[in-house]
């Protein structure tokens, strides 16, 4: 099939190099045109596993190709993707002036009939208001499909070849044909269903795994106040089918360019229709006081933060990508910041990113992690990157000033913790003990 996808951000790039992977003929457009000469040369502009052999291998076979020539694009293909950007408004709405822009371009170059189909998440009834844009500007058929994407960054190849599910949200049946045909090869649990639904599926499915997320994080604060182990808990808890192991980690809170905005979003949505979602305002709340946890810890150790010098290990919101987009590294730097705190951080690739959203000459950025903990006073490990845990602890306690250990991640165990002498604070495991036989500390 040929296609266009419009955005090529994580969600834009990973699908067009995937769909070209499966022996279609993909035309990436993008705007911005640095990106677009960037990946014409081969180079990815996002750090994401595997993903650059795939897409060079596509280019070769002359399958994938990148453009900012939307017009020519369009005018070569059948479905056209939308994939761009649909960041929070200062009120936590979906902005949807990309989307409404890419509408009104595809109204103004379609040429014969396409099936457009929407990847960005949008709100429930967003794809009727492209339909409108386009339909305003063209005469030509066509066809709208939501067809959501569920993709992690880190894991975006992997996940968009071995998808769990996909869902095509269409009136059409033309369009269920062809959407079909294309999505088969990855996988047989296909979901035809009505667009607002699809449109649905998608915040229902973030917001529910946010709302495991911050209920786990709960549970956490009481595990500390009443001698359980949350680890524990959480695995215990996983065995039930009904309940499921993934997603009840407690940690600092979700952070990422999707749960924040699209919980915000999904308040909105229901907000505008009359209905208070309780329950995931809630979610959010918790997930905002919950990096905060770690100020409290540090403040328990230390006192007051005036002129102490952190080490920050991790600043990406998650391991394996260098997106810092609402990671909760960025609060908690600014937090130490206003509190007199003196920071060396250190990320293995998130740094560059970083440093565009927090920077301050209270900050010293280091290129080792051991650097950066050299004669600090506490350390924070806010990112459960593997080169972490694989750290001898007692190396580490001995080029520390104190050793203090504020474990955000909970990425070290008993086995590792007993041996040193560090005074060590994990997410709700109270239990834990050093070398002295002093228990991990509740605040
Ligand atoms: N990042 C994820 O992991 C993820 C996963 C699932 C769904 N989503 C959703 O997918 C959508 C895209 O997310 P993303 O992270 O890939 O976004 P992004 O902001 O990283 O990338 C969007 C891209 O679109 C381009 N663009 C904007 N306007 C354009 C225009 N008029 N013409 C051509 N290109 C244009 C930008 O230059 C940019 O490269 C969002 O709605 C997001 O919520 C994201
Ligand atoms: O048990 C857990 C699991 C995750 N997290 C945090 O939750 C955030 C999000 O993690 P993850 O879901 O792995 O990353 P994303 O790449 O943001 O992916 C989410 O957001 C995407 C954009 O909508 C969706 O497509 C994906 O299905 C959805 O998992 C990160 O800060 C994690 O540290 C936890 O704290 N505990």
């Amino acid at each position: 099939m040929n296609i266009t996808v419009i955005g090529t951000g994580y969600v834009g790039l990973v699908s067009g190099v995937c769909f070209s992977e499966l022996g279609n003929n993909v035309i990436c457009v993008d705007n911005n045109v640095e990106k677009v000469n960037m990946l014409t040369d081969g180079h990815v502009p996002i750090y994401e596993p595997g993903l650059k052999d795939i897409m060079n291998a596509n280019m070769k076979a002359g399958r994938l190709s990148f453009t900012t020539n939307i017009q020519d694009a369009i005018s070569r293909s059948d479905i056209i993707i939308i994939a761009v950007g649909t960041p929070s408004l200062p009120n936590g709405e979906a902005n949807l002036s990309f989307i409404e822009l890419v509408a009104r371009e595809i109204g103004s170059y379609m040429d014969n009939y396409k099936i457009i189909m929407t990847k960005s998440t949008v709100p429930v009834g967003t794809n009727d208001r492209i339909q409108e844009w386009i339909s305003s500007l063209t005469n030509h058929p066509f066809d709208m499909a939501s067809v959501p994407e569920f993709l992690r960054e880190g894991t975006a190849v992997q996940d968009t070849l071995y998808p769990d599910r996909i869902v095509i949200g269409t009136h059409s049946e033309r369009a269920v044909a062809t959407l079909k045909e294309l999505h088969q090869p990855l996988t047989d649990q296909i979901i035809v269903t009505d667009i607002r639904s699809a449109e649905m599926i998608k915040y229902a499915s973030n917001a529910f795994l946010a709302t495991k997320i911050s209920f786990i994080n709960e549970i956490s604060n009481i595990c500390e106040k009443v001698g359980a182990d949350v680890s524990r808990v959480a695995e215990g808890m996983g065995y039930d089918r009904r309940i499921g192991a993934s997603f009840l980690k407690a940690g600092i809170g979700y952070g990422g360019s999707c749960f924040p905005k699209d919980t915000q979003a999904l308040i909105q949505i229901a907000g505008n229709v009359d209905y208070d979602f309780k329950l995931l305002k809630s979610v959010v709340e918790v997930n905002k006081d919950q990096r905060f946890n770690v100020i409290r810890k540090l403040e328990d150790a230390l006192g007051s933060l005036e002129g102490k010098e952190i080490a920050i290990w991790g600043l990406a919101f998650k391991p394996d990508t260098d997106d810092v987009r609402d990671a909760p590294a960025i609060e908690i730097i600014q937090r130490l910041l206003e509190q007199g705190a003196v920071i060396r951080a250190y990320d293995p690739i998130a740094t560059e990113n970083f440093r565009k959203e927090v920077d301050s000459p209270s900050i010293t950025w280091e290129e080792r992690a051991m650097k950066a903990a050299e004669g600090a006073d506490a350390l924070c490990v806010l990112t459960e990157w593997k080169e972490f845990m694989e750290v001898n602890l007692t190396d580490l306690a001995a080029h520390m000033n104190q050793p203090i250990l504020i474990d955000g991640r909970n990425i070290y165990g008993e086995d590792q913790i007993k041996d040193t002498s560090f005074q060590y604070y994990s997410v709700g495991r109270p239990g834990l003990t050093n070398i002295d036989g002093r228990k991990t500390a509740v605040i």
